[in-house]
């Protein structure tokens, strides 16, 4: 059999998909056909998980029963309080909601539920694991994971700081968990529907999407991004930095995208809300440094910021620690992953592409007291 090698599956169509649009042409961006621009500005971050994990915006009725749903499917299992304190403190975020995803396949399996209760479990339980296991690592202390916010990002944010959070940074969170929601055939998305193509377990679908997203090619990205920003003092001292790492041929995280090729319309969104919380705690510093590297890159690259970028200081002026930025995004693009899974399984054929094979050509199979 012959197909065309593309490296990376780069311009590959690997499947169908009524979920999103990325980078076509006159769509941009789409949710179920609408528009990121619009639920970026006048939707929630539970209306947008309605509609990618039940197929539509729901009315007030609905949104109420789904928000009360998320509400109730916070807590956890003792069974994995105690794995999850089995953990130690250096390991990464992303390792505890690996392990946590998975703990939770075997505590509460599949079988004994349905897959929209499992999108909904997991959609519900990821803030509560990760902050469980902080506090009790760092603190000692065994949180109750309820919080009394309705929403996911005003959970987060009251579990992290231990207190009510201000209204402008539940508003930036739940504006970025909008933007991270869903995008197509990523890379972590693809690995959730390669594993459910096998008619696996929908917590192993989206345990291998975790360990995908985790990389900084990929949804990493934005904790590299924070590290980039912080190492520089001005806006002029991040301009001579750029120059110098870009002299040496380094990769820029947080620029760049396989799919658009002119920009990302999730940026110019987060870069508004950075600008936001910058001026609302007094502090441009981080704010200044990123709109130059913008500059640099695309005067001497001509790359473009994506959303991981302005996501890295939109986080860090809502002081969340940088090693929690990538598991913000698995908050978010679990509502993807979940419909994913869903639609996959809705009109299955296993994923088995061939290889260019490149190795030796056949041999006479030595035997060991003949071998070098
Ligand atoms: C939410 C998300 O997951 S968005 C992606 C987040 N990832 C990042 O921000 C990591 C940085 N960016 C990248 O590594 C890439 O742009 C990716 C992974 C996003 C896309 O990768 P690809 O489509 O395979 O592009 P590829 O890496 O081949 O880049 C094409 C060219 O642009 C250059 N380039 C691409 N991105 C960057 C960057 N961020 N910094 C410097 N150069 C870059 C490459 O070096 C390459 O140049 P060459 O042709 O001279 O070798
Ligand atoms: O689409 C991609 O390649 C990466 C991704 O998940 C995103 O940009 O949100």
């Amino acid at each position: 059999m012959n197909g065309t090698y593309s490296p990376g599956l780069e311009g590959v169509v690997a499947g169908e998909t009524a979920i999103s649009t990325v980078g076509k042409k006159g769509r941009g961006l789409t949710y179920r056909g609408y528009a990121i621009d619009d639920l970026a500005r006048q939707s929630t971050f539970e209306e947008v998980a309605h509609l990618l994990i039940h197929g539509k915006l729901p009315n007030r009725e609905n949104l109420a029963l789904f928000r009360n749903r998320l509400m109730a499917l916070r807590s956890l299992p003792a069974e994995l309080k105690t794995v999850l304190e089995q953990l130690p403190a250096s390991a990464h975020p992303m390792d505890v909601l690996r392990t946590g995803c998975s703990a939770l396949g075997a505590i509460e399996p599949e079988a004994t539920s349905s897959e929209i209760r499992v999108a909904e479990r997991l959609l519900a339980s990821f803030p509560s694991m990760l902050l469980y296991w902080h506090h009790y690592q760092t603190g000692g202390r065994r949180i109750s994971t309820e919080s009394g916010e309705e929403s996911m990002a005003g959970h987060f944010l009251a579990l992290f700081h231990g207190k009510k959070p201000e209204d402008l940074q539940r508003r930036a969170v739940d504006a970025s968990l909008i933007l991270y929601a869903e995008h197509e055939f990523n890379a972590s998305t693809f690995s959730a529907r390669v594993t459910a193509s096998t008619l696996s377990d929908f917590y192993s679908a989206i345990t291998s999407a975790i360990g995908t997203l985790r990389g900084p090619l990929h949804g990493g990205a934005n904790e590299e991004a924070m590290r980039l920003i912080s190492r520089f003092g001005s806006a002029d001292e991040a301009e001579q930095g750029l120059l110098e790492m870009l002299a040496r041929k380094e990769k820029i995280m947080g620029f760049g995208h396989r799919v658009y090729k002119e920009m990302d319309p999730r940026s110019p969104i987060i870069r508004k809300w950075s600008q936001k919380l910058s001026e609302a705690g007094g502090n441009m510093l981080l704010y200044q440094v990123s709109e130059r590297i913008e500059k640099v890159m695309l005067r001497e690259k001509r790359l473009f910021p994506n959303l991981d970028f302005y996501s890295a200081s939109a986080y860090h002026l809502c002081g969340i620690p940088t090693t929690m930025f990538t598991p913000l995004f698995v908050f978010a693009r679990v509502a993807g992953w979940s419909a994913h899974v869903m639609e996959q399984r809705a009109a299955n054929r296993i994923f088995r592409p061939i290889a260019e094979y490149t190795g030796p050509e056949p041999m006479a199979y030595l035997p060991m007291d003949q071998r070098g």
